[in-house]
Protein backbone atom coordinates (compact mmCIF):
# COMPACT_ATOMS: atom_id res chain seq x y z
CA UNK A 1 0.00 0.00 0.00
CA UNK A 2 1.25 3.49 -0.87
CA UNK A 3 2.03 5.76 2.08
CA UNK A 4 -0.83 8.06 3.07
CA UNK A 5 1.53 10.91 3.93
CA UNK A 6 3.07 12.93 1.09
CA UNK A 7 5.91 15.45 1.38
CA UNK A 8 5.44 17.91 -1.49
CA UNK A 9 9.08 18.95 -1.62
CA UNK A 10 12.34 18.51 -3.52
CA UNK A 11 14.36 19.45 -0.45
CA UNK A 12 16.57 16.61 0.88
CA UNK A 13 16.71 18.50 4.21
CA UNK A 14 12.93 18.30 4.67
CA UNK A 15 12.94 14.61 3.77
CA UNK A 16 15.68 13.90 6.33
CA UNK A 17 13.84 15.84 9.06
CA UNK A 18 10.66 13.78 8.58
CA UNK A 19 12.69 10.57 8.47
CA UNK A 20 14.37 11.58 11.74
CA UNK A 21 11.02 11.38 13.55
CA UNK A 22 10.22 7.93 12.19
CA UNK A 23 7.61 8.83 9.59
CA UNK A 24 6.96 6.84 6.43
CA UNK A 25 5.94 9.01 3.50
CA UNK A 26 6.09 9.55 -0.25
CA UNK A 27 8.18 12.40 -1.65
CA UNK A 28 6.67 14.27 -4.60
CA UNK A 29 8.33 17.60 -5.50
CA UNK A 30 5.87 20.42 -6.06
CA UNK A 31 5.82 22.44 -9.28
CA UNK A 32 4.18 25.47 -7.62
CA UNK A 33 5.62 28.83 -8.68
CA UNK A 34 7.60 30.86 -6.12
CA UNK A 35 6.93 34.58 -6.66
CA UNK A 36 6.65 37.32 -4.07
CA UNK A 37 3.29 39.07 -4.42
CA UNK A 38 3.24 42.86 -3.97
CA UNK A 39 2.07 43.86 -0.50
CA UNK A 40 2.29 40.46 1.16
CA UNK A 41 4.22 40.20 4.43
CA UNK A 42 7.07 37.67 4.74
CA UNK A 43 4.83 35.56 7.01
CA UNK A 44 1.98 35.63 4.48
CA UNK A 45 4.47 34.78 1.74
CA UNK A 46 5.85 31.59 3.34
CA UNK A 47 2.37 30.40 4.38
CA UNK A 48 0.93 31.03 0.90
CA UNK A 49 3.80 29.18 -0.78
CA UNK A 50 3.55 26.28 1.67
CA UNK A 51 -0.17 25.95 0.88
CA UNK A 52 0.49 26.31 -2.88
CA UNK A 53 3.15 23.57 -2.80
CA UNK A 54 0.94 21.15 -0.82
CA UNK A 55 -2.17 21.93 -2.89
CA UNK A 56 -0.39 21.62 -6.24
CA UNK A 57 0.53 18.01 -5.45
CA UNK A 58 -2.74 17.20 -3.63
CA UNK A 59 -4.76 18.40 -6.63
CA UNK A 60 -3.02 16.04 -9.07
CA UNK A 61 -5.39 13.26 -10.08
CA UNK A 62 -2.90 10.40 -10.38
CA UNK A 63 -1.46 10.76 -6.87
CA UNK A 64 -2.46 8.51 -3.99
CA UNK A 65 -2.26 9.68 -0.39
CA UNK A 66 -4.34 11.50 2.19
CA UNK A 67 -2.16 14.13 3.87
CA UNK A 68 0.08 16.56 1.97
CA UNK A 69 2.85 18.68 3.51
CA UNK A 70 4.31 21.78 1.84
CA UNK A 71 6.87 24.21 3.21
CA UNK A 72 8.89 27.29 2.34
CA UNK A 73 11.93 28.86 4.01
CA UNK A 74 13.28 32.38 3.64
CA UNK A 75 15.83 34.53 5.44
CA UNK A 76 14.85 38.03 6.54
CA UNK A 77 17.49 40.71 7.05
CA UNK A 78 16.82 44.45 7.18
CA UNK A 79 13.20 43.68 6.18
CA UNK A 80 14.64 42.25 2.96
CA UNK A 81 13.62 38.73 1.89
CA UNK A 82 16.65 36.61 1.01
CA UNK A 83 15.83 33.42 -0.86
CA UNK A 84 18.21 31.01 -2.55
CA UNK A 85 21.15 32.76 -4.27
CA UNK A 86 21.02 32.80 -8.07
CA UNK A 87 24.80 32.61 -8.44
CA UNK A 88 28.05 32.84 -6.47
CA UNK A 89 28.17 36.64 -6.65
CA UNK A 90 24.74 36.88 -5.06
CA UNK A 91 25.73 34.28 -2.45
CA UNK A 92 28.72 36.49 -1.50
CA UNK A 93 26.50 39.59 -1.25
CA UNK A 94 24.06 37.75 1.01
CA UNK A 95 26.78 36.35 3.29
CA UNK A 96 28.38 39.82 3.60
CA UNK A 97 24.99 41.17 4.60
CA UNK A 98 24.55 38.48 7.27
CA UNK A 99 28.10 38.85 8.63
CA UNK A 100 28.40 40.06 12.24
CA UNK A 101 24.70 40.46 12.89
CA UNK A 102 21.30 38.99 13.54
CA UNK A 103 18.74 37.78 10.98
CA UNK A 104 15.49 35.86 11.06
CA UNK A 105 14.76 32.53 9.38
CA UNK A 106 11.10 32.16 8.54
CA UNK A 107 9.63 28.79 7.57
CA UNK A 108 6.04 28.25 6.63
CA UNK A 109 4.37 24.85 6.65
CA UNK A 110 1.01 23.58 5.43
CA UNK A 111 -0.64 20.23 6.09
CA UNK A 112 -3.68 19.38 4.00
CA UNK A 113 -6.02 16.45 4.66
CA UNK A 114 -7.48 15.55 1.27
CA UNK A 115 -10.08 13.25 2.89
CA UNK A 116 -11.70 15.78 5.25
CA UNK A 117 -10.66 19.04 3.54
CA UNK A 118 -9.13 20.24 6.82
CA UNK A 119 -5.80 22.04 6.82
CA UNK A 120 -3.28 23.67 9.15
CA UNK A 121 -0.68 26.26 8.21
CA UNK A 122 1.57 28.69 10.03
CA UNK A 123 4.78 30.72 9.79
CA UNK A 124 7.49 30.06 12.40
CA UNK A 125 10.40 32.39 13.08
CA UNK A 126 13.89 31.67 14.43
CA UNK A 127 16.48 34.34 15.29
CA UNK A 128 20.06 33.55 14.18
CA UNK A 129 23.26 35.50 14.94
CA UNK A 130 26.34 35.29 12.72
CA UNK A 131 29.85 36.16 13.88
CA UNK A 132 31.91 38.46 11.66
CA UNK A 133 32.99 36.72 8.42
CA UNK A 134 36.11 37.65 6.45
CA UNK A 135 35.98 37.85 2.65
CA UNK A 136 38.36 34.90 2.57
CA UNK A 137 35.98 32.78 4.66
CA UNK A 138 33.03 33.78 2.51
CA UNK A 139 34.88 32.85 -0.70
CA UNK A 140 36.08 29.53 0.75
CA UNK A 141 32.57 28.72 1.94
CA UNK A 142 31.04 29.46 -1.47
CA UNK A 143 33.70 27.27 -3.11
CA UNK A 144 32.39 24.27 -1.09
CA UNK A 145 29.10 24.56 -3.01
CA UNK A 146 27.03 24.44 0.19
CA UNK A 147 25.34 27.88 -0.16
CA UNK A 148 24.01 27.21 -3.67
CA UNK A 149 20.54 25.84 -2.97
CA UNK A 150 19.95 27.27 0.52
CA UNK A 151 17.86 30.26 1.55
CA UNK A 152 20.24 32.91 2.93
CA UNK A 153 23.18 31.14 1.20
CA UNK A 154 24.10 28.98 4.20
CA UNK A 155 23.25 25.65 5.81
CA UNK A 156 23.07 25.50 9.60
CA UNK A 157 23.16 21.69 9.35
CA UNK A 158 26.47 21.86 7.45
CA UNK A 159 29.65 23.89 7.51
CA UNK A 160 27.52 27.03 7.94
CA UNK A 161 27.12 26.16 11.63
CA UNK A 162 30.65 27.57 12.16
CA UNK A 163 29.29 31.06 11.43
CA UNK A 164 26.41 30.82 13.92
CA UNK A 165 27.21 32.34 17.31
CA UNK A 166 23.67 32.10 18.73
CA UNK A 167 20.18 30.91 17.83
CA UNK A 168 16.84 31.62 19.48
CA UNK A 169 13.90 29.42 18.53
CA UNK A 170 13.50 26.16 16.62
CA UNK A 171 16.68 24.72 15.05
CA UNK A 172 14.78 22.50 12.59
CA UNK A 173 12.89 25.59 11.46
CA UNK A 174 16.22 26.94 10.13
CA UNK A 175 16.97 23.64 8.34
CA UNK A 176 13.56 23.80 6.64
CA UNK A 177 10.68 22.45 8.78
CA UNK A 178 9.57 23.58 12.26
CA UNK A 179 9.10 20.03 13.59
CA UNK A 180 7.77 20.99 17.03
CA UNK A 181 4.89 23.07 15.60
CA UNK A 182 4.40 20.86 12.52
CA UNK A 183 3.96 17.64 14.50
CA UNK A 184 1.32 19.30 16.71
CA UNK A 185 -0.58 20.31 13.57
CA UNK A 186 -0.17 16.80 12.15
CA UNK A 187 -1.64 15.27 15.32
CA UNK A 188 -4.63 17.61 15.09
CA UNK A 189 -5.29 16.31 11.59
CA UNK A 190 -5.10 12.66 12.68
CA UNK A 191 -1.61 11.67 11.56
CA UNK A 192 -0.27 9.09 14.00
CA UNK A 193 3.17 9.82 15.43
CA UNK A 194 5.30 7.89 17.91
CA UNK A 195 4.95 10.63 20.57
C1 LIG B 1 18.77 28.76 6.22
C2 LIG B 1 18.83 27.37 5.68
C3 LIG B 1 18.10 26.97 4.56
N1 LIG B 1 18.18 25.70 4.08
C4 LIG B 1 17.42 25.26 2.89
C5 LIG B 1 16.08 24.57 3.21
C6 LIG B 1 15.37 24.65 1.87
O1 LIG B 1 15.67 23.46 1.14
C7 LIG B 1 16.00 25.86 1.20
C8 LIG B 1 14.98 26.97 1.03
O2 LIG B 1 14.33 26.81 -0.18
P1 LIG B 1 12.78 26.48 -0.34
O3 LIG B 1 12.31 27.22 -1.55
O4 LIG B 1 12.05 26.70 0.95
O5 LIG B 1 12.75 24.90 -0.60
P2 LIG B 1 13.35 24.05 -1.80
O6 LIG B 1 13.20 24.77 -3.11
O7 LIG B 1 14.73 23.58 -1.42
O8 LIG B 1 12.41 22.78 -1.78
P3 LIG B 1 10.79 22.71 -2.02
O9 LIG B 1 10.30 24.06 -2.43
O10 LIG B 1 10.59 21.68 -3.10
O11 LIG B 1 10.24 22.24 -0.69
O12 LIG B 1 17.06 26.32 2.04
C9 LIG B 1 19.00 24.77 4.71
O13 LIG B 1 19.08 23.61 4.26
N2 LIG B 1 19.71 25.14 5.82
C10 LIG B 1 19.68 26.39 6.34
O14 LIG B 1 20.36 26.66 7.34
Amino acid sequence: MEEQLVLASASPRRRELLQQIGLKFQVIPSRAEEHILPGETPEEHVVRLSLDKANEVANRKNISGRWFIGSDTIVLCDTQILGKPEDETQAATILKQLSGREHQVLSGYAVIDRQTGKQRSEAVSTRVWFRHLTDQEINAYIATGEPADKAGAYAIQGLGICFVSKIEGSYTNVVGLPLCRLTLAMKELGISLLI
